[in-house]
């Protein structure tokens, strides 16, 4: 029976051990910090359950516009809701808490041994060592291994988080009080979902973007979309603005931007990116070869450089997502152990930004066939003149496709809107098997609906001969 060994227990480890075991092979998991791994006990899971909570406020908020008023007790009218973030962070940490075990339940069950502890790669590729909790040592003997290790936040000496005012994206749920006024470094994905969540639940927000827009890596006309609506909702965008340092005076956090100016709040989240935990593994020892910024380089079947030695998720880089990490740790074992592999294809992964309306994207983008990298017709269709979008009181959105110009095939999709994460998926279906714009627009879509926008983008792209 092969051995397989798996060094860290998020989505690109434990997704990987299903495949393992059930393709027969002998599997352990080491990790160090909880099965689940960041994306379930600190990243992904919990920033999606205080979005949640986020988005139901601000849909109150907006209740109004449909007719709905509040009142209290007396039938006096009450307008004022508050979020009591002590209760919402102790369901987001039960939450992530939950999944974690449940998954380790589900390895567990499987006969699939994990350890709890830090691992590395003995200079004999056949072994991993783990330390163990309890001081000892540990040495697993394999015929494979798979470092999934993970990232971690990017801090700086100038920008040191305290875990009470100045904070990581891992420290905020220990927060019991809605801040009064975050500060939020970075307008990255990160960045932008921790402003605008905290922008629903009510706090006062500032975010600083080192960029003239926010979300640089994102489609610039749903960038341009969100960051209207966020400038409307109160938030304070700072474009062009680098933080050099960030420092607290008592309850007073400070940020100073490389151009002099300060901004003065009572908490600051800093959301600068994540760099790689790939130190202390072992790696170079073992012939792994790193990128220039530490992450491990892998082939698309997620081989590194020594044989016998893959690798999947973030401490990969490239398109950093709990799916991509799953998908690449599944490759990997299907490639080890003789399984029919399909090579890991970027342009066929969905991706969303959980902000208030969503950003959701597949395929080639509009930069791409803006630079004259890819030939195509796009075609954007805003959700302004949809009938559900009227009814629901939906005014910011759309939906776009990206198309191969003749034979009109789907390479590419944005949707800005309410849950557009669940409306890109016919658009990535479309990409994944290769249909054409005639066969979304001849496909029959629920009236009214959403999706109907989807359908006659696609309509709009037919090419009459
Ligand atoms: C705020 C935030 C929100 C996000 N939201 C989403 C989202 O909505 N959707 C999405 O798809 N992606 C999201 N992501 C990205 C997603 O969380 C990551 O891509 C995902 O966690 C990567 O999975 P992974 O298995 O590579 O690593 P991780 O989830 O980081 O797991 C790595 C594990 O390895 C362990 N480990 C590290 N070193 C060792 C060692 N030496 N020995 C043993 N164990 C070790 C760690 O303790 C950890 O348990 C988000 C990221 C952030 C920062
Ligand atoms: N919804 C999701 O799927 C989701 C959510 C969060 C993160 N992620 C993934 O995690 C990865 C990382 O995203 P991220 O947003 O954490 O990192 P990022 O690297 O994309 O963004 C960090 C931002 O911080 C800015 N920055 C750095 N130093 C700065 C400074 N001194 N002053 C001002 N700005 C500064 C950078 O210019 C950059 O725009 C992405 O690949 C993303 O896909 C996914």
């Amino acid at each position: 029976m092969a051995r397989v060994t798996i060094v860290g227990g998020g989505p690109g480890g434990y997704e990987a051990a299903l495949v393992a075991q059930q393709l027969g092979a002998e599997v352990t998991v080491v990790d160090r910090d909880g099965v689940g791994g960041s994306a379930v006990l600190t990243d992904c899971v919990p920033s999606k359950t205080l979005i949640a909570t986020s988005e139901l406020m601000s849909d109150m908020t907006l209740a109004r516009d449909l007719g709905i008023n509040f009142r209290d007790h007396q039938g006096d009218p009450a307008t004022e809701l508050y979020a009591d973030l002590g209760l919402v962070n102790e369901r987001v940490k039960a939450l992530a808490l939950a999944q974690s075990s449940d998954i380790e339940g589900r390895l567990t069950r499987r006969g699939i041994r994990v350890v709890k502890g830090a691992g590395r790669i003995d200079a004999d590729k056949r072994r991993v060592v783990a330390a163990l909790p309890d001081g000892g040592e540990e040495a697993i003997e394999n015929d494979a291994v798979l470092i999934a290790t993970g990232a971690r936040p990017r801090v700086l000496p100038s920008a040191q988080p305290d875990g009470e005012r100045i904070l990581t994206w891992e420290q905020v749920y220990d927060l019991d009080e809605l801040p009064e006024h975050m500060i939020v470094v970075g307008s990255g994905v990160t960045g932008v979902e921790f402003a605008n969540a905290y922008l629903n639940l009510g706090a006062r927000v500032t975010l600083v973007s080192s960029r003239d827009r926010v979300l640089p890596g994102e489609d610039a006309d749903a960038a341009t979309v969100l960051q209207d609506v966020l400038e409307r909702q109160g938030m304070n965008i700072l474009g062009k603005s680098r933080m050099e340092t960030v420092t607290r005076d008592g309850d007073v956090v400070t940020v100073k931007l490389t151009d002099g100016r300060e901004v003065t709040g009572s908490h600051c989240v800093l959301a600068l990116g994540s760099i790689p935990n790939t130190e202390d593994l072992g790696l170079a020892e073992a012939g792994i070869e790193l990128d220039e910024g530490g992450f491990i380089r892998t082939d698309k079947v997620s081989r590194t450089s020594a044989y016998g030695v893959y690798a999947a998720g973030d401490c990969t880089g490239g398109f950093m997502l709990a799916s991509t990490a799953a998908m690449a740790g599944r490759i990997a074992m299907r490639h080890f152990l003789g399984d029919a592999v399909i090579p890991m294809d970027l342009k066929e992964v969905a991706a969303n930004v959980f902000t208030s309306p969503e950003i959701a994207t597949v395929g080639y983008s509009q930069a791409q066939v803006d630079s004259g990298e890819v030939v195509a017709d796009t075609l954007r269709l805003d959700l302004k003149g949809n009938p559900r979008a009227k009814m629901q009181g939906i005014s910011d959105g759309f939906v776009k496709l990206i198309s191969r110009p003749g034979t009109g095939v789907v390479i590419g999709g944005v949707v800005v809107g309410p849950r557009a994460s669940e409306l890109i998926h016919p658009i990535t279906l479309a990409v994944s098997t290769g249909l054409t714009v005639d066969q979304i627009a001849n496909t029959f879509t629920v009236y009214p609906s959403i999706s109907g926008s989807t359908a006659e983008a696609a309509r709009r792209l037919h090419h009459v001969e």
